[in-house]
């Protein structure tokens, strides 16, 4: 095994996965910087949410590497990943999977307590991200109480709550009205950007996918291309270049 270049939070390599048998993931190869966002593109079926599982330990590939820093997470026991993912990975689902018996602040505070944060603290900064999205003043009801986008929402606030090292979103807006969009994606992108949170969004939307840093696109579960979006600093705005700065996302077909 060789550990992953220095920058790479994430880094996956020759990475092979099928559900009962059909192949959703077939050797790819990629890496995700610190402090990046990058999407994760491709059409229905194309292998995205698998890609994100695999890279979050909630599943083990068959075949290749997931390391998380310097730490290999396929060889991680059950129990290790569990708790990586809880300490250091957040999750943003396509449709909102709330805890019904607990209050909205209770919901987005769940991350903060399950690491130990006492009541108060977990209250305060539960708060403070609902406020952000908009919803605080509805932190008293119950999921039942609210509409899908604002429970939908609430799920944004608890994935950004306890500040993860990676943010995983899978089609965070599928449940949003196309006019919520903007909002919310501006909160998850302006909190990555303002506490070094690493995102990877999986889209079928390219208009979503262009907030992004740089973009790895799959297609039956191959990587099929990479593209860098230079940022205003490169002076050349957010134009699209193909194959720009390394070659993170391989054709390892
Ligand atoms: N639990 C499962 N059982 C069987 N097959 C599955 C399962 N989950 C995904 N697949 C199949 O694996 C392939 C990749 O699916 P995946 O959900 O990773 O793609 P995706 O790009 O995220 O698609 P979508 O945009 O529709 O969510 C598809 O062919 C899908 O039908």
């Amino acid at each position: 095994m060789v550990a992953p270049p220095d920058n790479d939070v994430l880094w996956a390599r020759g990475l092979t996965y099928a559900h009962d048998g059909s192949p959703a993931l077939q050797g790819v190869s990629m890496g995700v910087r610190d402090g990046e966002i990058l999407a994760v593109t491709g059409p229905r079926g194309s292998g995205k949410t698998t890609l994100l599982r695999c890279l979050s330990g909630q599943l083990v590939p068959r075949q290749g590497e997931v390391w998380f820093n310097s730490t290999p997470v396929h060889t991680m026991g059950p129990l290790t990943r569990e708790r990586l993912r809880r300490d250091r990975f957040g999750w943003i689902d396509p449709e909102p999977v709330l805890v019904p018996e607990l209050n909205v602040w209770e919901n987005t505070a769940l991350p903060l307590m399950l690491r130990g944060t006492g009541r108060r603290a977990a209250r305060t900064a539960a708060l403070e991200w609902l406020e952000r999205l908009d919803i605080g003043s509805s932190a008293r009801k119950r999921p039942h109480g609210l509409l899908q986008s604002e429970r939908q929402r609430v799920v944004v606030a608890r994935a950004l709550v306890a500040t993860p090292t990676v943010l995983f979103a899978d089609e965070p807006t599928a449940a949003l009205h196309r006019t919520e969009h903007a909002h919310v994606l501006r909160t998850l992108t302006a909190a990555a950007r303002s506490h070094d949170i690493t995102v990877v969004l999986a889209t079928h939307d390219s208009e979503i996918a262009s907030l992004a840093d740089r973009t790895v696109s799959l297609l039956d579960g191959r990587c099929v291309k990479t593209v860098r979006l230079p940022s205003a600093a490169d002076g050349e705005g957010r134009a699209a270049a193909e194959g720009g700065g390394r070659a993170a996302c391989s054709l390892s077909a």
